[in-house]
Order: C-alpha cells, then sequence, then structure tokens
C-alpha cells in the first residue's frame, strides 16, 4: 500500500525542543530543516542535533525528512551527516532542474557506498520554488529513481514571480497544476506548499480544500496546530466510506466471476472507479475511521 502524505512538518532543525516533541503531532512526516528556518550561525550545531535527533528519539510512527542547504553551500555535509543518521528522505530545496537532482543522487550515492549503505535506500524529494523550477517540472521528477516526491515553495516562488500570496492562490494556480501533472506523469507524490499565517484556521481550511480538490497528496506544515486540520480534511464522509466498500465488494464478486466491470446500483465499476475507491479506505483506516481489518 503506498506510504500516505497529508502532512509533511517542518521543524526548525535548531530548536531542540521541537525536535524532541516532533513525534508526538502525528504528522505522517516530520520534515527537519536545516535550510531557511536556520541562521548561517546556527548551520553546523542544527546538522549536529538533527543528526544526533534521528539517531535517539523514536520517530517510528512517521517518515523523516531533512530539508538540506544546496550543493553549493553546505549541503554536502548535509547529506553525509542525514545519510549516516538513517533518515529517510533528503528534501532539496530551490530545486531549478533535473540536473540538480542528479549531483544530490551522487552524493548521496557516494555517502551509501563510503559506509557500506544499501544503495537507493536513502529516499529523495524535491522542492520547487521558482519559474524556471516550475518549467523543468516535468523532467525534475523524473531525474532519479531515489525521488518519491515534489513540492511547491510558493514562499520562494510568489517572491521568483514578483507577487505575493493571496487568499485565493489564483497566482499558485499554474505552478501547482503543473508540479501536479509532473509528479502524476512519473507516479510520485505531490505535496502542497505551507501556509504561514498559523492563527487564520479558516483561510488554511480553504487553502487544503483547494488543494486536495486538486488532487495532491497532502500538505507542508509549519505548526502542530495544522496537523488535525489537513487530516479531517483529506477524511472521507461515512458515505464516500460505504460507497468505497461497496465498490470493492462488488468487483471482488465480478472478478470471481472473470469480469472486469460490474454495475453497482446503475453505475459502472471498472478499474479507476475501484482504484479511487481503495484510495478512500487508505484514507480512512489512515483516520482510524475504520479499522485495518475492516476491508
Ligand atoms: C517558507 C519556509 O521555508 S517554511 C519552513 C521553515 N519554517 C519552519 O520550520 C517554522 C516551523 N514552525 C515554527 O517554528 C512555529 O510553529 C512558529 C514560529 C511558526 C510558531 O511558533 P509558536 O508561536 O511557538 O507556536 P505554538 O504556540 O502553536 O506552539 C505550540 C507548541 O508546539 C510546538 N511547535 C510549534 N511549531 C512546531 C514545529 N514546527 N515542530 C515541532 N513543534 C512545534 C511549540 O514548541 C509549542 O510547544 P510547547 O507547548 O511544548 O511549548
Ligand atoms: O516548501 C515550502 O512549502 C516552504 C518554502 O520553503 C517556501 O514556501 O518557500
Ligand atoms: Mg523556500
Amino acid at each position: 500500500m503506498e506510504r500516505l502524505r497529508r502532512t509533511m512538518m517542518f521543524v526548525p532543525g535548531a530548536n531542540a525542543a521541537m525536535l524532541r516533541d516532533a513525534p508526538l503531532y502525528g504528522a505522517d512526516s516530520i520534515m527537519f530543516d536545516l535550510e531557511d528556518a536556520v541562521s548561517l550561525k546556527e548551520k553546523d550545531s542544527a546538522r549536529t542535533l538533527v543528526h544526533f535527533a534521528l539517531r535517539t528519539f523514536d520517530y517510528s510512527k512517521s517518515e523523516t525528512v531533512v530539508r538540506i542547504n544546496s550543493l553549493d553551500t553546505v549541503g554536502k555535509l548535509d547529506i553525509e551527516a542525514m545519510v549516516l543518521a538513517g533518515v529517510d528522505v533528503i528534501r532539496l530545496p530551490k530545486t531549478e532542474t533535473a540536473q540538480d537532482i542528479v549531483d544530490v543522487d551522487e552524493a548521496i550515492t557516494e555517502v551509501e557506498t563510503k559506509y557500506g549503505i544499501e544503495i537507493g535506500r536513502t529516499k529523495m524529494m524535491a522542492a520547487i520554488e521558482s519559474a524556471e523550477g516550475v518549467l523543468n517540472a516535468r523532467e525534475i521528477a523524473k531525474a532519479s529513481t531515489r525521488l518519491i516526491g515534489i513540492a511547491l515553495g510558493a514562499e520562494d516562488y510568489v517572491t521568483n514571480m514578483k507577487t505575493k500570496r493571496y487568499p485565493d492562490g489564483q497566482e499558485l494556480f499554474f505552478a501547482r497544476s503543473y508540479i501536479l501533472h509532473s509528479a502524476r506523469a512519473a507516479g510520485i507524490a505531490a505535496i502542497d506548499t505551507v501556509y504561514s499565517d498559523v492563527e487564520n484556521v479558516g483561510g488554511f481550511a480553504r487553502e487544503v480544500e483547494l488543494v486536495k480538490q486538486l488532487g495532491f497528496d497532502g500538505k507542508s506544515v509549519i505548526n502542530p496546530r495544522q496537523i488535525p486540520i489537513v487530516n479531517h480534511i483529506y477524511a472521507p464522509t461515512e458515505k464516500e466510506i460505504q460507497h468505497a466498500k461497496e465498490v470493492i465488494w462488488a468487483i471482488r464478486e465480478a472478478e470471481e466471476k472473470g469480469s472486469g466491470v460490474i454495475s453497482l446500483k446503475g453505475k459502472m465499476v471498472d478499474k479507476p472507479i475501484v482504484e479511487r475507491a481503495e484510495r478512500v479506505i487508505a484514507l480512512a483506516k489512515a483516520a482510524k475511521l475504520i479499522s485495518e481489518e475492516d476491508i
């Protein structure tokens, strides 16, 4: 079953208390930051802190991700420390080209080789945060077999586009759509950007509704209070769960009779409809609305 990534929570790498408490909030992925949430003065200490946090605390209920610095600054040091600590995913920020991904992939391979770690164990994701990055998203998404997803970084993106973020998100429509199509064409996840106004619960919820409707797997979040809001919006309704179960029962019955298509209450059920039903069930299980054994 595909891993759910409804929430990826940024945790500033220099904040020891937040590193310790991060697993308490139930984020699907915990994303330790060594880049923009860490000042230049703290780059080395944050790297050491996150390395020891990964080796010390129990993050096993979440996927672990580290946002590294670019390779032309301290990125190589970040990669070595994080791969050695066993992080699941390295996130490259401000990805502009497929070559950026190839370079990070090679740097990871070097470290895995050096320490006898299985080549390919460390996964990657790319954040796209500029016009150049968006236009190259299609190639970026296919640049490495390590890639599990691509994400929009809208704060940097709107700065590059000489605009700002508006409540309706119109300024992000092209970037979101293109990133999403690039991810889907490559068969990897698409993660939407952060919503910085933590106090604006209504605005955040509207944005989550929008990106769910578009098809994003989930959203980067910056505060634990945003996690239950995303989980609630991504959770299927009782009616959706019941329908999904009926679809799966119906197709099982059809398959027993040697057919791939069946009619359910007058509506055709075939492969894409079954795939959607399976995702509804996975989301329902993640939201603990049904048990693992239910269906
Ligand atoms: C554009 C970009 O690059 S975005 C990505 C980089 N930015 C970040 O990583 C920022 C991450 N978020 C944060 O630092 C904080 O949430 C802030 C600064 C936005 C708000 O901080 P606060 O006002 O302290 O938030 P709040 O009062 O809701 O915190 C409640 C509790 O959650 C903890 N908490 C808040 N945010 C986080 C987080 N991201 N990770 C882990 N714990 C957190 C706080 O430490 C606090 O714990 P406590 O009750 O034990 O003291
Ligand atoms: O990746 C994100 O969502 C956060 C970020 O760096 C940006 O918005 O520039
Ligand atoms: Mg950014």
